[in-house]
This record gives structure tokens, sequence and C-alpha cells, in this order.
């Protein structure tokens, strides 16, 4: 298969960890004789120093064209005064709402050997396996007018949303939920806000079209406190873009760190960008120590939903598992042994484990 991936690395330690989503991603190209072509574009923090823009036109027009999106992140202390439209989260936003990705996907598993990372008690994180469907391109975000007033003494942003943008995100959740066990949590605050009012009417309404999904309707700050009180009881979850950025930092502390969180953004073509879920981190950015699991993961889920290749998707994911069951880990990830491993390291030890699998489920089949 023939694929051109854009790379948008970003700032921060965004330059860092995509540098080994395309160390892995080489790898799987050569074990599973697939051409990944990438070309690197400017977004963010480095595209208003090179470009003065944060997020160029050729960005853009790159990212219409390719196959797939990788992105870093965005963002640092450097850009932190600048006007709001000369910010690098303006980038990110504008890439998200130019190729119309309205679809987040950010899973979250909790890692058998990583149970005891989490400040949680093991025994309530064991077995989370939940999916938060965030919408992406509507709600406070986007919404206008988002600005000062009265000479800076007031304030508006707005929180808009139509029937269509829910009911499409709506969709996709219930989708989500059919394919996995059934269960959907859709988040709001509709004991006050008209948007939510709308979004529960909106839910309602679709779950004839899906019999078999058991729904319920959280409002959002109990959802934050269940998550990290009952959180196995959660499968699928729903909700708009602000209450669905916070609830999934929120949810990274099941597994350890906001490093090992992937995200696939995704149109409803299957066009997707693929990202982490964490930021820049300019606290720990330039010493080779960032957690590179939540980019890794992030390729893999660009390998199985934009180009349907699931095998080589799991030997990205089996990999990440054999790695952290061999007791590697980054420092972000806080354990009591283990083998502390760097950036580099642990995508090392990834490439070695995807080329030793693959070498040997051909020698099995070789003699199959
Ligand atoms: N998607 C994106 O590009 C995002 C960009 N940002 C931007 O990033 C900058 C920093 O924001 P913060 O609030 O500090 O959020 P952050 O997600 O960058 O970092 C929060 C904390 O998690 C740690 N962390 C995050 N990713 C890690 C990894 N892979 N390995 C190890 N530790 C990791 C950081 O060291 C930090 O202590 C800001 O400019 C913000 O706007 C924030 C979130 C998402
Ligand atoms: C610019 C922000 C909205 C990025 C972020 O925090 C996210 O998408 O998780
Ligand atoms: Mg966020």
């Amino acid at each position: 298969m023939e694929k051109q991936i854009v790379l948008l690395p970003g700032d921060g330690i965004g330059t860092e960890v995509i540098k080994s989503a395309k160390k892995v991603l080489e790898a799987i190209a050569e074990e599973y004789h697939h051409t990944f072509t990438f070309t690197v574009h400017a977004i963010g923090g480095s595209a208003i120093d090179s470009n003065g823009d944060p997020l160029p036109p050729s960005t853009v027009e790159a990212c219409k064209k390719a196959d797939a999106i990788l992105l870093g992140a965005v963002g640092g202390p450097k850009w932190d005064q600048n006007p709001s439209h000369l910010r690098p989260e303006k980038g990110l936003l504008g890439i998200r709402k130019a190729l119309d990705l309205y679809a987040n996907l950010r899973p979250v598993k909790a890692f058998e050997k990583l149970l005891h990372a989490s400040p949680l008690k093991a025994d309530r994180v064991q077995g989370s396996d939940l999916l938060i469907v965030r919408e992406l391109t509507g709600g406070l975000y986007f919404g206008t007018p988002s600005e000062r007033r009265d000479d800076g003494k007031s304030v508006v942003d707005t929180l808009a949303y139509t029937r269509t943008e829910i009911e499409r995100i709506v969709d996709k959740a219930f989708q989500c939920a059919q394919g996995r066990k059934k269960h959907l949590t859709s988040v709001d605050k509709a004991n006050v806000l008209e948007s939510s009012k709308l979004w529960r009417e909106v839910v309602e309404q679709k779950k004839a079209d899906y019999p078999e999904v058991e729904v319920e309707h959280l409002l959002v700050d109990a959802a934050a406190m269940k998550l990290i009180t009952n959180p196995t009881h959660f499968d699928v979850i729903v909700t708009e873009n602000m209450f669905g950025d916070i609830i999934s930092d929120e949810a990274s502390v099941l597994t350890g760190s906001l490093g090992m969180l992937p995200s696939a953004s995704l149109r409803e073509d299957g066009v997707g960008l693929y990202e982490p879920v964490h930021g820049s981190a300019p606290d720990i950015a330039g010493q080779g120590v960032a957690n590179p699991i939540g980019m890794i993961l992030s390729a893999a889920m660009m390998l199985r939903h934009s180009f349907s290749l699931n095998e080589e998707a799991e030997a990205i994911e089996n990999a990440v598992q054999s790695v952290l069951d061999n007791g590697y880990h980054t420092p972000d990830l806080r354990m009591h042994n283990g083998q502390k491993a760097g950036t580099k390291e642990m995508t090392d030890l990834i490439v070695d484990h995807i080329k030793t699998a693959s070498a040997s489920t051909c020698i099995m089949s070789c003699y199959a």
C-alpha cells in the first residue's frame, strides 16, 4: 500500500514524539511491505516564527491532499502573550475546522502493568477501558463573538451548536458503542445550559435508531467524579468540545500519565488527523524524556481508521504492551519498580519488538 502522510510536529515535545511515530511507521512499512511517504509542514508556534501564521495556507493545502495527518502538539510560553489570532492553539483549532474533523475519538485503557502508576487505587482502575467521543469543531472554542468589551471591563465567549452538529457526533458515538460494550453515557450540563438541553434531546431522539445500546445521561460535574471513583462503569462517553477536552485529561489519570493517551480526529468520510491528547509540555521539552506512547498509539489509530491496516495497528499496540510488560517506562509514569527509559529508548524498544514479532510470525507461517 502507498500512502502520503503529512507530519505536523508543532512545538515543544510535539517535535520529539512525532519522530517516534515516524520511526515506528517506517518499521511497519518495512516489515509489512508498504510505502509511506512523509512530508513535514509547519503549525503552531514554530509556524508563527517561520511564516508569521499559526496555520500557513501551504499547511492546509498539504493536509487536504494527504492520505492522513499526524500532529505532535502546539503551544508554549514563548507565544503566550501573543494576540489571539497569533496564538499557536489557533493553528490547531484552524486545521480541525478547515478539514471538518468533528469526531475526536479518545480511547482510555488501563494497562495491567501500569495499575500502580495511577494515583488511584489499583483495584478501582483495573479493567478500565473506555472511549471518549468528543465533538471537536463546535462549542465554546469556535463560537462568535469571543471578545473583550467595554475597554476590557467585560468579556464574552459563545457556546453555539446546531442540531445537525450534535446529531452527527451522537450518531458517531452510538456507532462506536455498538461495536463495543453497547453502553453510552452522554455528558452534559442540561440542568443549566440551553446547548445541553438540545444535546440531551438529540440523544433521546437518536436512541430509537440504536435499540441495542443502553443510554444514560450524566451531568458533567457528577461524570467527572464518577470517572475516577468508578471508571469501569463507562464504555463510550459522548460530550461537547470543552467538556470532552477536560474529562479526557482527567481520564488519563487512569492510565498513569497524560502521555499515554492517543486520539483520532475524523471527518465523516474517514479523513483523519491523529495526535496525542497531551500538549507541548514546556516543563519537560528538550530533555528527551517525553512519553512517546500516546503519539505512537495515535499512529496505530491512523493505520486502523484511515488505512484499514488492522494487523499493522495491532502490531504496534502489541509492541507497546510488551515493552510495558517488560517493565520499561518513561519517568512520567511513577513506578516503584521497572526500568526508566527516555523517549528514544522507549521508541527503539517498541520498534525492536515490531521487528522481532514480525520475523517470528514469518518463521511460523513458513513452517505452517
Ligand atoms: N493538542 C495540543 O497541541 C495541545 C496543546 N496544548 C498547549 O500545550 C502547552 C502546555 O500546556 P499544559 O497545560 O502544560 O498541558 P500539557 O499536556 O502540555 O502538559 C501537562 C502535564 O503533563 C505532562 N505531559 C504531557 N505530555 C506528556 C508526555 N508525552 N510525556 C510526559 N509528560 C507529559 C507535562 O510535562 C505537564 O506536566 C500550552 O501552550 C497549551 O496551550 C495543551 C493541550 C493540547
Ligand atoms: C487548543 C486546545 C483546545 C487543545 C486541547 O487541549 C485538546 O484538544 O485537547
Ligand atoms: Mg486538551
